[in-house]
């Protein structure tokens, strides 16, 4: 093999060698454990030039629910999903390449919320599972991420796929993602102000593709959209729900339902007698959300890129098209909430959480960010047919961990 690469090399520049084009061709595999679902990301790169960023050549993508946290007391099962989703990169990627294909899991929220004995077990049997695969294992290959990390590898995914960590006008923009259990908000503060106003734990420099970027970005656990469900009701981090039903003006007057989340049952229902709508609601919310995060001066005018929880409950009540995603204001939301609040029992076909899940999004843009009613928010799902995930900025970074790329 490398006597053949050598002939070729006498006869081409070392760019255009036929057999180094082939073998500038490199995989990565990154699992997301989020708290309500598992998904794979098979990416393929080319590097076509040291000088130059890896390319991205494109993507495989696999999801399976609910998430490993489902699996408390099933650590085997849990891992039995990893294992069927990772079966799909054995057919993605060249056997050849196998082994210098890494493959790693970092899990978010719902792990974070666990007890530290079980999500360990659960990790162990997933590590497990990626030892006896064909790929390559790096040290730490299965770990529970720091929601530091999520807000600044999504920032990193986003600012890559829009084109603006290359060249020389970047003009990154900020992103918003609204997980299950947690969220996370991220951006390259402009003014000296912003750096003086913030407190430490929310700034962090990051290196990457040859430049530093100094980040404001947070993580809030508990305030994904699903933890927000349960703290409107009452029951979050409530040791004992059996039996107790949890009631809110969000929902519709007459339902009495069971969800389940994170392995625990939980009874919820409306207002029978009392007020519902949006007015009710929105004070319920408020209640969760204001006072308990920092605003930022900076952003109150600036447009956001959202993703997750924001782009389905758009979807979901017709604010953007499923394909194309779109661009929207703060207000709008409101104006949805609103809407569905307010004709609870027509909006019924759907979830029963919309009416909350949209007046929850509100309040968390508004009174929790700081965000302008006016305030720009473009969703979108993906970027050049990439998903916008975090995963691709983490695969980033474990490739120049590894020294696969700079
Ligand atoms: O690869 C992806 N592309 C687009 N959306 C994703 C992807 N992975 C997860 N999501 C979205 O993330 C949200 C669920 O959050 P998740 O389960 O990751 O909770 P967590 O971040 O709090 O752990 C949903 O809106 C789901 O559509
Ligand atoms: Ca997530």
């Amino acid at each position: 093999h490398s006597n053949r690469e050598m002939w070729f090399q006498d006869f081409f520049p070392p760019n255009v060698c036929p057999i180094n084009a082939k073998a500038n061709t490199f995989y990565g595999i990154m699992f997301d454990a989020g708290s309500t679902g598992t998904r794979i990301h098979i990416y393929t790169f080319v590097q076509k030039n040291p000088e130059n960023l890896p390319e991205l050549e494109g993507e495989i993508f696999e999801s399976v629910k609910p998430g490993l946290s489902a699996y408390a007391d099933q650590p085997e099962k849990g891992a039995e999903t990893v294992k069927r989703l990772l079966d799909m990169a054995i057919d993605a990627v060249p056997p050849h390449l196998w082994k210098k294909t890494p493959v790693v899991l970092k899990a978010t929220a719902g792990l974070r919320l666990m007890s530290e004995e079980k999500a360990q077990a659960l990790l162990l049997e997933v590590k497990e599972v990626f030892e006896e695969s064909p790929f390559l294992v790096p040290e730490d290959s299965v770990s529970i991420m720091d929601g530091t990390y999520e807000g600044i590898l999504a920032w990193i995914t986003v600012n890559f796929l829009t084109g603006q960590l290359s060249g020389q006008n970047q003009h990154t923009v900020g992103t918003l993602d609204l997980g299950g259990a947690s969220t996370q908000i991220t951006f390259l503060p402009r003014f000296e102000e912003t750096l003086k106003e913030t407190p430490g734990d929310f700034l962090t420099s990051f290196d990457m593709f040859n430049s530093t970027y100094k980040l404001y970005t947070h993580s809030y656990l508990g305030f994904g959209l699903k933890a927000a469900r349960l703290a409107t009701l009452g029951a979050l981090n409530m040791e004992a729900v059996d039996g107790q039903m949890f009631r809110s003006s969000c929902l519709p007057k007459q339902l009495e339902a069971e969800w389940h989340f994170g392995g625990v049952k939980y009874q919820y229902g409306g207002n029978k007698e009392g007020e519902t709508g949006f007015k009710p609601c929105y004070l319920e919310v408020l209640k969760v959300v204001k006072g308990k995060l920092h605003q930022p001066d900076e952003i109150r005018g600036s447009s956001f890129y959202a993703f997750s929880y924001y782009y389905d409950r758009a979807v979901d009540t017709n604010l953007i098209d499923y394909e194309q995603g779109g661009v929207l204001e703060v207000r709008d939301f409101e104006r949805k909430a609103k809407e569905v609040c307010d004709n609870m029992e027509r909006y019924n076909s759907a979830s029963p959480f919309l009416c909350m899940d949209l007046t929850y999004i509100t309040a968390l843009l508004k009174e929790g960010f700081g965000f302008r009613d006016n305030t720009l928010l473009q969703l979108t799902k993906k970027v050049n047919n990439i998903e916008t995930s975090w995963t691709l900025g983490a695969t980033f970074h474990l490739l120049q961990s590894l020294g696969i790329t700079y």
